[in-house]
């Protein structure tokens, strides 16, 4: 079941036994109501809030023993409802009445412009994919997240350089929507994954198994232009990629240690191949942001333009190298990457094995918990 699932209906189970009315618990009666009729989805963080101000205005301070460090849900709503400590149950209800009261005025009523703007949002896409002069472009495109990637987006990311690699175009190219190229994997994925760990897990492993091999594949020049800061995979798969055009705005940051996590996307491969292995130690196990230049220095991005030209430049250099012959491009890279095929298959193999054992380790699980259960900015 999903989390947003879990929390509808736990939403909707609380009201089953509503406290005895006292001053102002007909504003938290309604306040109750109102939170069934929002039109947006509030979010993992804000259900969370509402379960622990509910449970302690209607419970006082958290009463529940701690569930296990497997059980993803009902520790974060633990945690949640433990945070609040001793806070009093009436500050409790008014602290839930004015989070709807907020909730509901920013869902409520748009302009008629406005509405539109937000549906078409909702109805646009999370990976963009055109093509043009060539060029096969792929977006993250999810800029109110940082361009994070969710399940679906590695599953179309997937699709796209499938369909690219036996179209017309001649190579593929990565950037991100808004200030960020990409923040890395959607930390709610493992919030909103389905079924038992465990089994999400395994099923995370397969999907990232395949999503890698779909770059180790890819026959034409595999291109990135990273506009803005780059986050754990959008910076390990840079590895993969043959050529790597980095505004000097850009950053790259691997923080697997701090997560609990450790690299993939055969980074622990290429990153000491490529930058030699004290080099790589600093990004991969003590997670050291790379400035773009830094990050020129040791071999990971080809070069570095300033902020200001960075786009124009960038894509005035990549229409003139769409226009090379496609086929000396795709056999000169075949021969670069013919020997080191098998050996990034076993390399991303074992990296995901890896993986899949550390999404299950108490560190790695309190690093999403504290990431999923930040608190809201003002
Ligand atoms: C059960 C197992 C399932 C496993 C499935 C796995 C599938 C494959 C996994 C492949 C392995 C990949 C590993 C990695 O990529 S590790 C790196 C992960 N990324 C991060 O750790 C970055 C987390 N984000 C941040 O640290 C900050 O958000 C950031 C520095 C990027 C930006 O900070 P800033 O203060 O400028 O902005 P905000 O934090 O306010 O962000 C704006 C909103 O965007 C949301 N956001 C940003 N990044 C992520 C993210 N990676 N995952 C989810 N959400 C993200 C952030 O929460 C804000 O949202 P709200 O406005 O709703 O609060």
């Amino acid at each position: 079941m999903l989390v947003s699932e879990v929390f509808r209906l736990q939403v909707a189970k609380l009201h089953l036994g509503r406290p005895t009315m006292r001053a102002s618990q007909q504003d938290f009666e309604n306040a109750l109501n109102q939170v069934k009729l929002l039109k947006k989805d509030p979010g993992n963080e804000v259900k969370l809030r509402l379960y622990a101000l509910y449970k302690q205005a209607t419970e006082g301070p958290c009463n529940m023993p701690k569930p296990g460090m497997l059980d993803f849900v009902n520790k974060a709503k633990w945690d949640a409802w433990n945070a609040l400590g001793s806070l009093p149950k009436e500050t409790a209800r008014q602290n839930y009445v004015d989070l709807v009261s907020s909730l509901s005025s920013s869902s409520e009523a748009p302009s008629q412009g406005k509405r539109g703007a937000d549906e078409k949002a909702r109805e646009s896409k999370d990976i963009l994919v055109t093509s043009e002069d060539g060029i096969t472009k792929i977006t993250f495109n999810r800029p109110t997240k940082k361009n994070a990637i969710s399940f679906q987006m590695y599953r179309d990311i997937i699709l796209a350089l499938k369909n690219a690699s036996t179209d017309n175009t001649v190579m593929a190219v990565f950037t991100g929507t808004g200030d960020y190229y990409c923040s890395g994997n959607d930390l709610t994925n493992f919030t909103s994954a389905t079924g038992g760990i465990e089994e999400a897990a395994s099923n995370g492993a397969v999907l990232l198994r395949d999503f890698v091999n779909s770059f180790i594949d890819f026959p034409k020049p595999l291109v990135a232009v990273v506009n803005g800061p780059a986050v754990g995979i959008s910076v390990t798969l840079l590895g993969l990629f043959d050529a790597v055009f980095a505004s000097d705005r850009a950053t790259f940051h691997t923080p697997f240690s701090q997560l609990g996590q450790s690299p993939e996307a055969c980074s622990s491969y290429t990153f000491p191949k490529m930058m030699g292995s004290a080099k790589a130690a600093e990004m991969l196990l003590f997670g050291k942001k790379l400035t773009a230049r830094e990050a020129w220095a040791q071999g990971l991005v080809t070069e570095v333009f300033p902020e200001s030209t960075f786009e124009t430049e960038v894509w005035t250099r990549l229409k003139t190298y769409a226009k090379l012959p496609p086929n000396a491009m795709r056999i000169s890279k075949e021969l670069i990457r013919k020997n080191e095929k098998e050996k990034l298959y076993a390399v991303n193999a074992e990296e995901c094995t890896t993986l899949q054992a550390r999404w299950l380790s108490e560190e790695c699980m309190n690093a999403i918990m504290s990431f999923v259960s930040r608190k809201p900015k003002l």
